[in-house]
């Protein structure tokens, strides 16, 4: 029987020929992936609850404090010191105030056929190589830290055929909102979703990012892309070579099928509360705003500080808007300086801030305050995410955010 990407590389992980949705597999976690959000709790078990505590391979394993860095309390500085510590001890890769976990994975570390393990979510980020990567919660990490083994059980998969290409002023983060709107946040709950056809030939690595980190909101247990030219150039520009390319078979087996034709979408936004709630972005114009935020895991990268730049460039921040610009790394800040985007932020009254997650999940930076309204190229509107329960979160493209933190007032760029 035939088998899909996501397939071949649990496959290859369990060491068997083949394997199909439903079974259930150990298998050798190719690299493991902590940040700040629980690395504490994990080092916590390690020490107690552990009776020969020991790791399998330091080397599967980085350590990444993101989340609330530089620390904003005692209490953070604290657990990010157990985390330092661990990290030096043992020789595990540690990285603090580099950029979003996921941007530094897949900067330095992800390969095309690896099996990742990850204490966050957003995890699925790395189908972007064409790699599984899957968030689990800090006692499935610790199991892999200590073993180098885990167990999965294999999810199906459904297929998302893209077709066309995006018109301009169209971003994947208006791709990915309509497909989520569509289907639903429960809409792939525990499969993966395969990003294949044509349309596939117009995303870059960064776009394919898009699409991927977000499938967890719809749901998925990860999404995937097949390594092709323009993923094994990505990895080329970096100096890592492939695990393993796979591609599906043609009688592999799918859950579902969908189609979207890319041409046929518009700039949207999700509404408070849910991620799900998408609506063309015009039906959302005129709420006024008092934050707007370009960043996070999903949209920090220089493509969208160029988007974001360009539209700002002779234009002033609205009076009653903090603008937060916040890239998702050191490499894409550097990037972002040489090409003097940074100077026609602070120019137009942005503030930029150093890669970390911000206010994506409102615990550390630019936290909102009671009734405020959030525009966020973040991940997730849930209640409170970006500060007090009664603010509201709308998700919208790096084109919508910045376009809004200039008026005042949701809108979309070409309404400036
Ligand atoms: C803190 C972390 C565990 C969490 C996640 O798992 O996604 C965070 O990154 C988020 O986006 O809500
Ligand atoms: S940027 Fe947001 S979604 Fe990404 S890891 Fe940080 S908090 Fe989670």
């Amino acid at each position: 029987m035939g088998m899909t990407i996501a397939e071949k590389i649990i496959a290859l992980a369990a060491g068997v020929p083949e394997v199909k949705a439903g079974d259930i597999h150990t298998v050798n976690l190719d690299r493991m992936m902590s940040n700040d959000g629980t690395t504490h709790l994990t080092v916590d078990m390690y020490h107690n609850k552990l009776k020969h505590p020991h790791i399998a391979d330091p080397k599967k394993m980085v350590f990444i404090v993101d989340h609330n860095v530089p620390s904003d309390s005692p209490k953070t500085a604290a657990s990010q010191k157990k985390m330092r510590d661990f990290a030096r001890e043992h020789n595990i890769d540690f990285w603090e105030g580099k950029g979003v976990c996921h941007q530094i994975m897949m900067e330095n570390y992800v390969r095309p056929g690896e099996l990742i393990f990850g204490a966050d979510s957003h995890t699925c980020t790395y189908g972007a190589l064409g790699a599984f990567g899957t968030g689990v919660g800090c006692t499935d990490l610790l199991y892999g830290m200590v073993t180098g083994t885990s167990w999965v059980l294999v999810p199906e998969t459904v297929k998302f055929n893209l077709v066309g290409k995006l018109p301009e002023g169209v971003y994947p983060r208006d791709l990915m909102l309509t497909i989520i709107g569509e289907i639903g946040a429960n809409g792939v709950n525990y499969q993966v979703m395969e990003f294949t056809g044509e349309g596939t030939k117009t995303l870059s690595v960064n776009d394919r990012m898009v699409l991927c980190n977000l499938a967890v909101e719809a749901g998925a247990k990860t999404a995937i892309f097949q390594a092709d030219e323009i993923a094994l150039e990505y990895l080329r520009e970096r100096g890592r070579e492939p695990k393993a390319v796979f591609e599906s078979d043609p009688d592999a087996v799918y859950a579902r099928e969908y189609t979207f034709d890319l041409s046929k979408i518009q700039p949207v936004a999700a509404r408070p509360d849910f991620v799900d709630d998408v609506v063309p972005a015009k039906e959302v114009c005129g709420v006024r705003i008092d934050e707007a935020f370009l960043g996070s895991c999903n949209n920090g990268r220089i493509d969208d500080l160029r988007v974001g730049a360009k539209i700002l460039k002779g234009h002033k921040v609205s009076d009653h808007v903090r603008f937060l610009v916040v890239p998702a790394s050191q490499e894409v800040y550097l990037q972002a300086m040489k090409e003097g985007l940074i100077e026609i932020f602070m120019e137009s009254g942005a503030i930029v801030m150093n890669p970390n997650c911000s206010v994506c999940w409102g615990s550390c930076q630019g936290v909102i305050g009671e009734n405020e309204v959030l525009i966020s190229t973040g991940t997730r509107n849930f209640k409170g995410r970006a500060g007090h329960p009664s603010s509201k979160v709308y998700l919208g493209s790096s084109a919508t955010v910045t376009a809004s933190a200039i008026k005042g007032e949701i809108c979309t760029a070409d309404q400036l």
